[in-house]
């Protein structure tokens, strides 16, 4: 791949074989600056092995990886070999493997709402504040490629989108390419320019509608898809930010979502199953 190709990083017809099995093969993606790609499929599809790939973790059995010379690289990993158990602050976390200032570590707290935790232990962050704070470290050196693996783990409903709208912001004001991966269906399917439904190889690829309409698709996750394309098909007029109130369209804010606009029948159907609650 050369200085002057746009794309940030192409697999073509990669695989990685171990112990003499195919763990995935054949996959072909590319992500450019300001796309983001989503791979989805069940546990153990090949979604993590697939990120390893683009990021030149793990080398491919077979086919090619390629990154643009120079690439910076931000990673969210699904885990991270820590003991949560230690004291650590976010200031000290942020900086474990990057060499960031203050003022550095302030600014991309503030760009994830979580400037107000840099003092505070990890181990005492919600399942949302976890995951701004990987984000925030992810982006401190702005990466021109964010890999997130499973970046709503440990988050509610509600949290999910607040989320899934940061990282698009991230997207929109870095610039950035992004590779997500999810073995969740619901809102990623929004997120994403591109999906890459995986089962070991390529099951189906395209925008998410396009995917949301491909018989491998339904195939593959049976009734789980009316969620995602319940979800997918919901519009959204507000935000929710990480202090609780909500930012409409026209810039308004108020302190609750409550009565102020209205959610799509299919998330009021959700919401009566417990989950979608002010996801709106
Ligand atoms: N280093 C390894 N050696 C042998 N098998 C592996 C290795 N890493 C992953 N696997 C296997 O490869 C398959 C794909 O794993 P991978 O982690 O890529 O799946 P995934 O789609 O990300 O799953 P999940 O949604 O559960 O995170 C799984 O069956 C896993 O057990």
């Amino acid at each position: 791949m050369t200085n002057s190709d746009t794309r940030l990083v192409q697999l073509d017809r990669a695989g990685i074989r171990k112990g003499g099995e195919w763990l995935v093969r054949g996959v072909d993606l590319s992500v450019s600056p300001g796309e983001i790609v989503t791979l989805i499929g069940p546990n153990g599809s090949g979604k993590s092995t697939t990120a390893k790939m683009a990021l030149g973790i793990l080398s491919p059995s077979e086919g090619r990886a390629e990154r643009k010379p120079g690439l910076k690289i931000g990673y969210v990993p699904q885990k991270l070999a820590i003991d949560w158990t230690l004291p650590l602050t976010v200031a000290r976390f942020m900086r474990l493997t990057n060499p960031l200032s203050d003022a550095e570590c302030r600014a991309a707290l503030a760009r994830t709402g979580a400037e107000r935790l840099m003092t505070s232990q990890m181990r005492t962050l919600s399942g949302g504040e976890m995951q701004r704070v990987m984000l925030a470290r992810a982006i401190a050196r702005n990466p021109g490629l964010l890999v997130l693996d499973e970046p709503v783990q440990g988050v509610d409903y509600a949290g999910e989108i607040a989320i899934y709208d940061l990282i698009s912001e991230i997207r929109n004001t870095l610039g950035c390419g992004i590779l997500m991966i999810s073995h969740d269906l619901h809102v990623v399917m929004a997120a994403a320019d591109q999906v890459i439904c995986l089962n070991g190889h390529v099951c189906c690829r395209g925008t998410p509608s396009d995917v949301s309409r491909d018989d491998r698709y339904h195939a593959l996750f049976g009734n789980r898809r009316n969620a995602a394309i319940a979800v997918y098909e919901h519009h959204h007029d507000h935000v929710h930010l990480p202090d609780g109130k909500v930012r409409h369209a026209d810039g308004s804010l108020c302190s609750s979502c409550s009565g102020e606009h209205h959610h799509a029948p299919a998330d009021a159907a959700a919401e009566k199953e417990g989950g979608i609650r002010n996801a709106g």
